[in-house]
C-alpha cells in the first residue's frame, strides 16, 4: 500500500452500476481515488464516463451499487456532496451578456458566500486563472479556451474538497489545453485538491495524471498509474530499444532474440526499403520489445553475433501503445468477452 492509499478515499465507487433499460452503461465499477490525486478516467465516446460522473454528484439514479464522495452517499445527499464538489461539464455555460466577474460573483450567490467576500474572491481567481485583464469583458465574446478556464473559476469559487472535469480541453488550442492543464496541476499540487478528469485524449492525461483508468462499455479493464497498467494488461511489454545496427541479418536477429525477456523483434518501418535491400544497406534500426530493460544484454549480443552497433536509443511505451492496444486493437471486446 502506497501512502496516497493510506488516507481514506474521496471518492469511492462500490459494483456502481447504470442501466438505461436492457442496455448498461456502467456495469459493476469499483475505485477508489484518493486526496489530492489527479485521476484521469480515460475511454472512448459512449464508454460511461459521463453517467458514472453523474452518478457521483447524486444527478442520475445509480441501478446498482453506491457512490460516495468525501464520505458522502452521492443518492441519498445529493445537496451535500454539491457543497464539497466542484463540477465542470464539458460545455460550460454563462450568461452570455454578463461579465466573467458578475457570472462569479453570481455562482458565489448561489453558494451563499457572502457579498463582499464574493467579489474578492472572483476577482482573486480570475488572476488565478490567467483572465485578471478579462473580468469586466461580456462572457459571449470569450474564446473557447477563456471559457474553460472561467469555467475552473466558477467551480473553484466555493472552495471544493474534489474537482470533476469532464473534457476539460476539448476544442481548446494547443496552448490553450498545455495552460489549462498546467493550472489543473498546479491546483492539485500547491492547493491539494482532488481531481477526476474525464478525457478521451490519452496525451494530455498521461501529462497530468497521477493514475488512470481505462473505461470501455461500461467497465473499468484497468487502472493505475503507467506502469501497473502495462503490467495488468496481460504481461504488455512495457520497454522497447531501437538498435542501429550493420549488418542485419538471421544471426543479428537469432542473437537479439536469445536475450532473455525479448518478446518481439522487427525492423523500423520507415526507412522505404524492402527486407532484402535493407539487408545490404549501411544500417538497420531494429526494435525489440519486452517486459524490462534489456539494453545492456542487447548491445553485449550484437558485439557477441560479430554486428557493428552505430546507436542504442531505449524507449519506454507510453499509455498511448497501451490505449491502441485495448481500444483499438480489437481486443477489448475479447477481453470483455
Ligand atoms: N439518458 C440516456 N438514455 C439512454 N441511454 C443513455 C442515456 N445517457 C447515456 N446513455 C448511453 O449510455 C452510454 C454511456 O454514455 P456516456 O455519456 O456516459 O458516455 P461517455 O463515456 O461520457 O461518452 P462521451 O465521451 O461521448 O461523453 C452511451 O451508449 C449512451 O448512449
Amino acid at each position: 500500500m502506497t501512502t496516497i492509499e493510506a488516507a481514506e478515499p474521496v471518492i469511492q465507487l462500490k459494483n456502481l452500476s447504470k442501466t438505461y433499460g436492457d442496455f448498461t452503461a456502467v456495469d459493476r465499477l469499483n475505485l477508489n481515488i484518493y486526496p489530492g490525486e489527479i485521476f484521469g478516467l480515460l475511454g472512448p465516446n459512449g464508454a460511461g464516463k459521463t453517467t458514472t460522473i453523474l452518478m457521483m454528484l447524486g444527478l442520475t439514479e445509480p441501478a446498482a451499487g453506491e457512490a460516495f464522495v468525501c464520505g458522502i452517499d452521492a443518492s441519498r445527499n445529493p445537496m451535500q456532496v454539491k457543497r464539497k464538489v466542484g463540477y465542470m461539464p464539458d460545455d460550460v455555460g454563462f450568461y452570455e451578456d454578463r461579465s466573467a466577474l458578475d457570472n462569479l460573483v453570481y455562482t458565489a450567490r448561489l453558494n451563499r458566500i457572502p457579498e463582499a467576500e464574493a467579489r474578492s474572491r472572483a476577482l482573486l481567481l480570475l488572476e488565478r486563472v490567467g483572465l485578471a485583464e478579462a473580468a469586466h469583458k461580456r462572457t459571449g465574446t470569450f474564446s473557447r479556451g477563456m471559457r474553460q478556464r472561467l469555467g475552473l473559476a466558477d467551480v473553484l469559487i466555493k472552495n471544493p474538497q474534489v474537482i470533476i472535469l469532464d473534457e476539460p480541453t476539448l476544442g481548446i488550442d494547443p496552448e490553450g489545453v498545455r495552460e489549462l492543464l498546467a493550472l489543473i496541476r498546479d491546483l492539485s499540487r500547491n492547493e491539494g485538491l482532488t481531481v477526476l478528469l474525464s478525457s478521451h485524449h490519452l496525451h494530455q492525461v498521461q501529462q497530468i495524471c497521477d493514475r488512470v483508468g481505462l473505461f470501455v462499455q461500461g467497465k473499468l479493464i484497468a487502472s493505475g498509474d503507467i506502469d501497473t497498467l502495462s503490467r495488468q494488461l496481460d504481461g504488455a511489454p512495457t520497454h522497447r530499444v531501437e538498435l542501429d545496427v550493420s549488418p542485419w541479418g538471421e544471426p543479428l536477429e537469432a542473437a537479439l532474440r536469445g536475450v532473455e525477456g525479448v518478446t518481439d523483434v522487427r525492423l523500423k518501418p520507415g526507412d522505404g526499403l524492402a527486407d532484402s535491400a535493407r539487408r545490404d544497406a549501411d544500417s538497420v534500426t531494429a526494435v525489440v520489445s519486452g517486459p524490462s530493460d534489456m539494453t545492456a544484454e542487447l548491445a553485449k549480443a550484437v558485439v557477441a553475433s560479430g554486428a557493428s552497433l552505430l546507436g542504442v536509443r531505449p524507449l519506454r511505451y507510453g499509455l498511448d501503445d497501451i490505449y491502441h492496444r485495448y481500444f483499438e486493437g480489437g481486443e477489448t471486446r475479447e477481453r470483455l468477452g
